[in-house]
């Protein structure tokens, strides 16, 4: 579906954010491992983390959901073997991690999910796990989806990540909940610690020193409630946007202020952003606060390689903001992007240029040119993130979404809050 978003003068007002997509998924599969009841507060419900209650429902656990909330009762470690293959849909999360936890069970499961997903690289689990023990199977040697998994007699590993990524780092922890001995995993670079804390929260094993992450096999574990905070990465759309547009000013509120996740945060205030923000509370172990956003001139800058860890998923939204910015931009070490739900540097190249703004772009950097944004179209390339980033970049000018409703991957109600924030109710 084409949406058609006329030019906007003016964003104001405050807003909270729909749930964390990261501990929306990791708070269904611990919550679906738990002994007993328990309640998740504010989940994300979107494409992403629906697919999550699916396959876990799938096996065994019971997923009740209740106005905004999931109702969840637990198996208690012993998940169950599903009678179909499990589709993970879109959700890049939820295939890795939950491989991690299959890998652990004595039984045979069926991974696939849709086109983007099936064309995501999978050896980075596949080999971890089958380090550890698990048979698995898969296209390409098991590189990628559909991925056949029989899990079971796992021992632990000690794992130096390869590539910074905190969907390996999460499964092949989940899979040493299963695992006899100790499972250490180190990271190249810090990435988004959610698994870590949400272990806490729930008393798993779990031991952190510098970039070493330890963990060993679990008891089964009481059930508890969890409330997940708004999810930054949704957040950013609207900071962004009330950056670049003239006499704005939003407030984001219950935001996740996790600093594994906020690096963007320091890449706009280089660029001059009069932004503000604060922590107000620790809610189930994560930072949550609000976030204040007002028209600025940005300029363009250099960014350091070691925050994109840090901000992987805010990259599209921070080339719009470098789209509007004075002068260039350089973002490095965007090897990643090339793997997300799209090759997602090229997808910022395409839609920049749609909307007239010069680039560059190399295996894995982009160099942007600020500050001539026309009047075009957005092509989403079937991902979420493009689709809201460079809507977000047109708003001013005015702009077609080709795909719009690719947003409810990740945030359903992504164009009526921007309507509201316009003022068109
Ligand atoms: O662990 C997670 O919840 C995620 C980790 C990141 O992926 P990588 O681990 O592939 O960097 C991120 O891009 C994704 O949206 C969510
Ligand atoms: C990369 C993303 O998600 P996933 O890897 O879970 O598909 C994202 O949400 O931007």
């Amino acid at each position: 579906m084409d949406r058609h978003l006329f030019p906007t003068r003016s964003l104001r007002g405050s807003l909270r954010v729909p749930g964390d997509k990261s501990v929306t998924h990791r708070g269904l599969m611990l919550g679906a491992l738990a002994q007993g009841e328990s309640w998740l507060y504010h989940p994300l419900k979107a494409g992403d983390t629906l697919s999550t209650a699916g396959v876990m429902r799938a096996l065994g656990a019971e997923i009740h959901e209740e106005g905004a909330h999931f109702r969840i009762r637990g198996v208690g470690l012993a998940l169950k073997e599903p009678g179909d293959i499990l589709d993970c849909g879109n959700a890049g999360t939820l295939i890795r991690l939950v491989s991690g936890l299959l890998a652990g069970q004595e039984m045979f499961t069926v991974l696939t999910g849709d086109a983007s997903l099936r064309r995501r690289p999978m050896g980075r689990v596949t080999a971890p796990l089958r380090q550890m023990g698990a048979r698995i199977d898969g296209r390409d040697g098991g590189r990628l989806a559909p991925l056949a998994i029989r899990g079971g007699g796992l021992k632990g590993i000690r794992y130096e990540l390869p590539v910074a990524s905190a969907q390996v780092k999460s499964a092949v922890l989940l899979a040493g909940l299963f695992a006899e001995g100790e499972t250490e995993v180190t990271e190249p670079a810090p990435t988004r610690d959610h698994t870590e804390r949400i272990f806490r929260h729930y008393g798993l094993p779990i031991e952190v020193q510098g970039n070493r992450i330890r963990t060993h096999r679990a008891q089964p574990f009481a059930a508890r409630d969890l409330t997940v905070p708004g999810d930054f990465s949704s957040a950013a759309f609207f900071l962004v946007a009330a950056l670049i547009t003239p006499d704005s000013e939003v407030t984001l509120e219950g935001v996740g202020l996790n600093p594994t996740r906020t690096g963007l945060l320091t890449v706009l205030k280089e660029m001059g952003a009069d932004l503000s923000w604060e922590v107000t509370e620790g809610q189930d172990g994560e930072p949550v606060g609000w976030i204040r956003a007002r028209s600025s001139q940005l300029k363009g800058v250099a960014v350091d390689p070691s925050l994109i860890p840090l901000m992987v998923d805010e990259i599209p939204i921070l080339s719009a903001a470098a789209a509007w910015a004075e002068g260039e931009t350089f973002i490095p070490g965007l090897e990643e992007l090339r793997v997300k739900e799209s090759d997602r540097l090229e997808a910022i190249a395409k839609n920049l240029n749609n909307l007239g703004v010069k680039t560059e772009v190399g295996p894995d950097w982009i160099r942007i040119f600020g500050g001539s944004v026309q009047q075009g179209r957005v092509e989403p390339f079937h991902d979420h993130r493009i689709a809201m980033a460079f809507a977000v970049c047109g708003l001013q000018t005015g702009v077609t979404v080709h795909d719009a409703e690719w947003a409810s991957i990740s945030f359903p109600s992504f164009w009526e809050d921007l309507d509201r924030l316009r003022g068109k109710d």
